[in-house]
């Protein structure tokens, strides 16, 4: 069959988007893989899966699959492109819709010149709840990687998130350290590992090596994860900016049991259709 999608991206963080509803489409894990290959398919960070809800009082229902294959629970800068998708494709009247994800209801809407805000819920701490293999529930936790001891903050955003403070993300070792965090036994379901630069209270610089995907440009739950991590270290003071190497976003949240409040662009690039 001929396969419609829309490619978008949030900050250089890419994804191919596909709207389920009128098409008769069931995504596999196998078929991601393929649709998100920058070789043999589409390519992308991530895809988009629109769908009718399946809970009363809500409008969409979406799903993410990160290019590796693997189905997941939240996605930030995804959850901006899926407003401006169903806005676009007028598949809603709304502007402000509420999305059932993996990891629980999202409220993301469009606010002026084009950005879009998106209420991602309240962070959670608990190990076993993100998970983290800990019998501390302290703020900052030694994590052996290949012999050196980091310090990290794991949070989950609906999605796992181990975050170390470094001096400057430009010669953090992301690269090596990235897939050996992604990977650590401690995190059973594989985590997403954040690379923060506080520049000052209210500004971080921030790269992320992605659970499924590799470095992205940008992660939007990533920059909510540095957030709440560096102000539960009392290093930041909400709201902050988050530089990514895709750009800027930014963050508000107001303690423990406030919800995290992430505003950004959302662009489409173009659509497209495949044959699967
Ligand atoms: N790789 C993530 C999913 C995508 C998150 C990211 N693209 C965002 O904008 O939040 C995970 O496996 O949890």
């Amino acid at each position: 069959m001929k396969l419609k999608f829309t490619k978008m991206h949030g900050l250089g963080n890419d994804f191919v988007v596909i709207d389920a509803i009128n098409q008769a489409i069931e995504m596999t894990p196998e078929l991601a893989k393929t649709l998100g290959d920058r070789r043999f398919g589409v390519g992308c960070d991530q895809l988009l899966i629109v769908e009718r809800p399946t809970q009363s009082g809500v409008d969409f229902r979406y799903r993410i699959f990160n290019a590796d294959g693997s189905e997941v629970e939240q996605c930030g800068n995804g959850a901006r492109c899926f407003v401006r998708f169903v806005v676009d494709k007028q598949l809603t009247a709304k502007t402000e819709i509420r999305v059932e994800t993996k990891s629980g209801i999202i409220s993301p809407r469009l606010v002026e010149d084009g950005l879009v805000t998106v209420d991602m819920g309240v962070p959670i701490f608990e190990p076993a709840r993100i998970p983290f293999v800990s019998d501390s529930d302290a703020v900052v936790q030694p994590l052996d990687v290949a012999g050196q001891m980091l310090a990290i903050t794991a949070v989950s955003m609906g999605n796992p998130h181990a975050v170390q403070v470094v001096a400057d993300v430009d010669t953090a070792p992301v690269e090596q350290q990235g897939p050996r965090i992604e990977h650590h036994p401690r995190f059973p379901a594989r985590v997403n590992a954040g690379f923060m630069q506080v520049v000052d209270q209210h500004n971080i610089r921030l790269r992320v090596f992605e659970r499924g995907a590799g470095e992205t440009l940008a992660c939007g739950t990533g920059a909510c994860a540095a957030v709440v991590a560096g102000i539960q270290r009392e290093l930041l003071q909400s709201p902050v900016r988050v530089q990514t190497r895709g750009g800027e976003l930014s963050i508000a949240w107001n303690g423990p049991c406030a919800p995290v409040l992430m505003t950004g662009p959302a662009v489409s690039v173009f659509d497209g259709e495949i044959e699967v």
